[in-house]
């Protein structure tokens, strides 16, 4: 799979943070559902989609990503897509440009009895550098936390 396309992996967590990692049976119920499990989209920012002044990408951008990203944590964690009920918070901390590989996680924080409360977080991974050529670009590390967010995705009810 191409940059250009997108990647997806599903994570482990880091050792003592409680969680089992990766589930892959999309038959788990509700009360398989671990906190701390997490899963992480990347991809390449397109130059179409550059919004504003200098190149810079709209914050909806990321928000994208991150109901991209939580889907498929719910369909890993619950057989379904579910629906993304709200933010509870979002911060915008650095821009994010046209050109950028842009990561994004969300990590389960908080099981209810059909709400999933996640984390997110997006990261620059990769950033052009125009000032050695249009192509040029440079890998970013450690790389640059953009966005981080909180919020809801509500599973459906049991049939
Ligand atoms: C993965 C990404 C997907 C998307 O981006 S989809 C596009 C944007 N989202 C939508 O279009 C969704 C539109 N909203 C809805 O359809 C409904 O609105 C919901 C399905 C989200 C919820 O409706 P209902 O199922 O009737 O909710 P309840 O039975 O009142 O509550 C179920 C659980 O969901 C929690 N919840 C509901 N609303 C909120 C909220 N606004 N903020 C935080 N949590 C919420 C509750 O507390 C409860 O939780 P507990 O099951 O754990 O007890």
């Amino acid at each position: 799979m191409s940059l250009a396309e997108g990647s997806a992996t599903a994570e482990p967590v880091p050792a003592g943070s409680g969680a089992a990692g990766t589930v892959t049976d999309p038959s788990v119920t509700a009360g398989s559902v671990t906190e701390g499990f997490a899963v992480t989209h990347r991809r390449y920012v397109p130059h179409s989609h550059a919004h504003y002044g200098g190149a810079l990408v709209d914050g909806a951008y990321g928000l994208g990503l991150f109901g991209d990203v939580a889907t498929e944590l719910l369909i890993r964690t619950d057989g379904d897509e579910g629906l993304f009920a709200a933010y509870s918070s979002v911060e915008f901390l650095a821009p994010v440009l046209a050109g950028d590989v842009v990561e994004a996680t969300a990590t389960l924080v908080r099981v209810g009895t059909r709400s999933r409360e996640i984390d997110f977080e997006a990261r620059v991974v990769c950033r052009s550098a125009p000032d050695r050529g249009p192509s040029a670009a440079v890998v970013l590390d450690p790389p640059l936390v953009v966005t981080r967010a909180r919020g809801t995705v509500v599973a459906p009810k049991p049939a």
